[in-house]
């Protein structure tokens, strides 16, 4: 029986392809896979299905799949409780709270934050003490402060650009966030040598690039 993977569609997709092929798993049907989202290695070691980030969670929560390659901020934001076995050190980047330059941190007040990760947001803010209400946005979450929806934002940032470009500054630095490699308990019980070997052959080659 093949091991089934929910890998993470969109920006990870690539880099996560890059690192399993140099880990020896025969990436190509992936390559090729276009609008396909289930697709088995040819060897049939491994089934790949290609999610959005949370439901690649709602996955390994369900035990449909044995493991799940998605990043931590989504891991963080939707609660689970498998079990995190690699940082695979790609998709690397991180929380921040941005807003305009007038932006005044120490305000009194309650204020208004636009994400698109309302617990992590909660949970930032409880930590100093301060009331805020949140509004959950979709996607282009700069938008927020500069329409007036909302004084600031949490969002990730790698290269600062999309900040940069529409003229928001950081005022704070939140959690770091990177792809993990996590498997449902229950497989790891049942498969350990093939999962243990993939992530073996992993962590040869995370080490070898950095
Ligand atoms: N700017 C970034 N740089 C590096 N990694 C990022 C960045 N933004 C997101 N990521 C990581 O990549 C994962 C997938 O992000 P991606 O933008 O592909 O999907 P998404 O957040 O669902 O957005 P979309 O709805 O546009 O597809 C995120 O969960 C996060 O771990
Ligand atoms: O610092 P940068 O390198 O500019 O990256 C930051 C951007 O990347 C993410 O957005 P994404 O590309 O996922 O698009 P989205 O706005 O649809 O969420 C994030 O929400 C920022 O908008």
């Amino acid at each position: 029986m093949s091991l089934k993977i929910a890998l993470t569609k969109g920006r990870i997709e690539e880099p996560v392809i890059a690192l399993l092929s140099a880990a020896g798993v025969d990436c190509e049907p992936l390559k090729n896979k276009k609008r396909k989202l289930i697709v088995n290695t040819s060897d049939e070691k491994y089934e790949f299905i290609l999610a959005k980030g949370p439901d690649v969670t709602t996955y390994l929560n369900s035990g449909v799949v044995d493991i799940g390659i998605v990043g931590s901020d989504i891991l963080t934001e939707h609660r689970n409780n498998q079990y995190e076995l690699l940082d695979l050190e790609i998709g690397k980047c991180q929380f921040v709270l941005a807003s305009t330059e007038d932006f005044d941190i120490n305000k009194e007040g309650r204020r208004v934050i636009g994400t698109k990760y309302p617990l992590i947001t909660q949970k930032y803010f409880e930590s100093l003490g301060q009331d805020v209400e949140v509004i959950k946005i979709e996607g282009s979450v700069e938008l927020a402060p500069l329409i007036g929806l909302a004084d600031a934002i949490v969002d990730i940032t790698e290269t600062g650009t999309t900040l940069r470009e529409n003229n928001l500054y950081i005022y704070d630095y939140l959690d770091k966030v990177s792809t993990r490699f996590v498997v449902n308990r229950m497989s790891l019980k049942q498969n350990a040598r093939e999962i243990y070997s993939l992530v073996d052959r992993l962590e040869q080659v995370i080490k070898a690039n950095n």
